[in-house]
């Protein structure tokens, strides 16, 4: 995924063609640029929120947006797949190489050019079938982060002729800068097939009436693929080969996608290859994925990821308020040396108080809550990935599918309750669960400030059988002792 939020930015004051991305020195969000379309957008429910505490006001698209700009690299799935064929007598291809999918030499130097060696778990079941000739639909789940992009991008590159001067390849995502990853995915991807043109059919890039595009691939959110499609007549859909429906899960969260991307499929040719994507697989995105994707396709679902506390070093500190955690915090930083850290808060406003002392105290600080808006929040993602920042301080917004390398350290200044206040200790997993990662060990440090979250750090503790050791913020020489 692209690393560089100013590219996705400057992408937006390009017009209809070829991207022709410009290098940006950094995250420069425009103010009334096209991300402001989010503003209007309903606000979708996290499981993560809690309704006076916790980040409300972000659509799951914002969230998985987040998320991604968080990952930096493939996350590691179980080998359980389930393939289902409709055609039990198939069989099940599966390859451990790129090579052996005898992809186009240009298009096979991208993908190693963009530092792939061997094809993900997901990759390695789906591309068989995906590439196989004849084309075949496809509805496929893997958690987030499983190389499902990477995945369909290699689909739509593979099929596309450049020789021919029309929209080719179609792909769906249901909010603007899920669109424009997709796009720098395709860009990087494509980058020696000289001559492959991409369009992005978001709200900001206009085509004018009686246009004809000539790129082989369009890239966008529903209603502007809809626009171009049907009102504009900017290209003939029934010309589609490859049509790729992505982050089903996130689309069928507002009524308005589910209806144009069912409107746009039916007008495919029959012939056309059509393919969903999802990173979760309930039983509504499935009778989505049914609806929208006829005609015998293969389900291919991998089970989902499990977290394991293993190389998590669990430690809690009793502290009888605010205050007392800070200062607890301040002798931690200053016993030991950390690389990057997360630190967890229950509310905005303690995560912002937070934030004005540590900074006050001398730390770089980046503050992520709900009620910045989504470029202010994929900039602060990005200087805290690029080490501008040490500390990030956040609530709940980030817990979910944060990989960033160097966080060592993760202090729970607030336990995870959920709405109804009772211990969360699924969101407690993904956030502790995000260091320690890959056999490196991670330290996890928990503030209990009084009988409720005592109570609820026993629970955890007994949930995942795992000891949380207790911790004196007053003795310097233990907490540098559990550093090394
Ligand atoms: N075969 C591979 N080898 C190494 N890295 C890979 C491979 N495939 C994908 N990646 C990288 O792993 C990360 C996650 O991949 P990708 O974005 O395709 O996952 P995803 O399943 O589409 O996630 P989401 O559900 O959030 O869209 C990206 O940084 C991508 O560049």
């Amino acid at each position: 995924m692209s690393e560089d939020w100013g590219d996705l930015i400057t992408q937006q004051e390009k017009g209809v063609g070829a991207l022709n991305i410009k290098k940006d020195d950094g995250p420069s969000p425009q103010p009334g640029g096209a991300a402001q379309e989010f503003k209007d957008q309903p606000e979708g429910e996290s499981s993560e929120s809690t309704e006076d505490t916790e980040e409300t006001g972000q659509s799951k698209g914002e969230i998985s947006f987040l998320q991604k700009l968080l990952r930096t690299r493939l996350v590691q799935a179980k080998a359980d797949i389930e393939v289902l064929r409709k055609d039990p007598t198939s069989p099940l291809y599966s390859v451990k190489s790129f090579e052996a999918l005898h992809l186009k030499p240009e298009l096979l130097k991208g993908v190693y050019d963009m530092g792939f060696n061997a094809p993900s778990k997901i990759q390695e079941t789906a591309l068989p079938t995906l590439l196989a000739d004849p084309p075949c639909n496809m509805i496929a789940q893997s958690q987030s982060g499983t190389g499902k992009t990477a995945a369909f991008t290699l689909t739509m590159l593979s099929r596309v002729d450049v020789a021919l001067d029309y929209p080719q390849c179609l792909c769906l995502a249901p909010t603007y800068e899920l669109a424009l990853q997709i796009g720098e995915v395709t860009r990087e991807m494509s980058k020696h097939m000289t001559g492959l043109q991409i369009s992005l059919a978001v709200r900001a890039q206009k085509v004018a009436r009686g246009e004809q595009l000539a790129s082989h691939v369009i890239i966008g959110t529903p209603g502007t693929v809809m626009d171009w499609a049907f009102k504009f007549k900017a290209f003939d859909i029934k010309k589609v080969r490859v049509f790729v429906l992505d982050e089903a899960d996130v689309m069928i969260s507002q009524q308005g996608h589910q209806d144009q991307s069912t409107r746009l499929q039916r007008a495919l040719s029959p012939d056309c290859q059509m393919l969903l994507f999802s990173a979760t697989y309930d039983a509504d995105v499935m009778s989505f994925a049914e609806k929208v994707i006829p005609r015998d396709p293969v389900v291919i679902k991998l089970r989902r990821e499990e977290e394991s506390l293993e190389n998590i070093r669990q430690y809690y500190i009793e502290c009888s308020n605010q205050q007392d955690k800070f200062q607890a915090l301040s002798n931690i930083y200053s016993a030991i040396s950390i690389g990057q850290s997360m630190i967890f808060c229950a509310t905005r406003k303690t995560a912002s108080w937070l934030a004005e002392k540590m900074t006050g105290d001398g730390h770089a600080v980046g503050l992520l809550s709900g009620e910045l808006d989504i470029e202010m929040r994929a900039s602060i993602i990005k200087r805290f990935r690029d080490g501008k920042e040490k500390v990030l301080i956040t609530t709940n917004v980030s817990a979910r599918g944060i990989d960033v390398e160097q966080v060592t350290v993760v202090v729970n200044f607030d336990l995870p309750m959920t709405r109804d206040l009772q211990p969360d200790c699924e969101t407690y997993l993904h956030r502790i669960g995000r260091t320690g990662r890959f056999g490196k060990s991670g330290l996890a440090i928990n503030f209990v400030d009084g009988k409720r979250s005592m109570n609820t750090l026993k629970y955890i503790e007994k949930h995942f059988g795992r000891k949380i050791n207790k911790l004196d913020a007053d003795d310097l020489d233990a907490i540098e002792r559990i550093s090394s």
